[in-house]
């Protein structure tokens, strides 16, 4: 089955490009947050370009989402590329200790060099960076709960970013969901829209729908992503084999059982399914 078109409008990305490249200038580290469900789709491609010279911690929240075997695979795949992660629940706590440690932690190397260098040793800087919806300032408001002094505004900071700071260690700096201006990767811009990362306005919510059950229908094969063909057919009563197997006539039955056969409504309800985990802890994307 082709991916449905994606699309969005690219104009207010390059404004936020341009505010957090202004930003970067004043950090020493870049805490990257990505989606556990899609840890691929929410790898900004122009990272690269923004960690020049900063260090880099890259967190993996919603770790709650997927299955312990999901993130295992994953801790792997990226250890075996040189990157380390720590996975964390944001919305629970699980891991935001962790996360809050290992910025510390880079904070330290930092004032290592300051010091060699003569300089005084100071907080470290740092700032979250991630898609829309990943969760951001979910782990913000998490950090901030642990702090020991309290949170405060700094002159010369534009009214969206705002500075904490955690203890004495660390100064956080806010910064909005950065969205890359275009994506040639339709699977990844499914992805993105399933997770709910990208607008209703950039894609046909149905056609969607059909492709999410596609994707479920192919994952099943892989124990690890946590998808329970069950699951789904116990929770709707529609079998996902014989004459209904096809996404849009699955759908279309679906809709027909559960909201009067308007498929626009059913697909919605699908898909919040996912979102709120009401199908289980499913990943999205495994490593190869
Ligand atoms: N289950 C679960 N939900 C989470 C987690 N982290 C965040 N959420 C929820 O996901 C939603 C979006 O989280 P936000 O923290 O607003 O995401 P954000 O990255 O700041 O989003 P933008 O402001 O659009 O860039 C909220 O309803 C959170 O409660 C998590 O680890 N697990």
């Amino acid at each position: 089955m082709s991916t449905p078109a994606i699309q969005w409008y690219p104009g207010h990305i390059a404004k936020a490009e341009q505010q957090l490249s202004r930003h970067l200038d004043k950090v020493d580290l870049v805490i990257e947050v990505r989606d556990a469900r899609i840890p691929l789709a929410t790898g900004h491609p122009h990272l690269d370009r923004w960690l020049k010279g900063k260090q880099h911690l890259l967190v993996i929240n919603r770790r709650d989402m997927v299955t312990p075997a999901a993130r295992e695979a994953w801790e792997a795949w990226f250890k075996g590329r040189g990157q380390r992660t720590v996975w964390c629940d944001a919305k629970a706590g699980t891991g935001v200790k962790q996360v809050q440690q290992a910025a510390i932690r880079a904070g330290d190397q930092l004032n290592e060099r300051r010091r060699n260098r003569g300089m005084r040793p100071r907080p470290v800087r740092a700032l979250t960076l991630g898609f829309p919806n990943v969760g951001k300032s979910a782990l913000i408001n998490r950090l901030v709960k642990q702090k020991v002094v309290a949170s405060a505004r700094r002159a010369g900071v534009t009214r969206t970013l705002r500075w904490v700071r955690l203890g004495q260690d660390l100064d956080l700096l806010d910064a909005p969901g950065v969205l890359p201006p275009r994506l040639d990767d339709q699977q990844a811009a499914l992805h993105l829209a399933l997770c709910d990362d990208i607008g209703q306005a950039a894609y046909d919510g149905e056609l969607v729908a059909q492709a999410f059950l596609q994707l479920l229908i192919d994952l099943q094969q892989q124990q690890a992503s946590g998808v329970a063909i069950p699951v789904l057919e116990s929770r709707y009563g529609i079998p996902v084999q014989g004459e209904t197997a096809d996404p849009p006539y699955w759908l279309e039955a679906a809709a027909q059982r559960h909201t009067s056969g308007d498929t626009a409504r059913m697909a919605q309800r699908l898909l919040d399914d996912f979102r709120k985990s009401a199908l289980g802890s499913i990943a999205l994307e495994l490593p190869e």
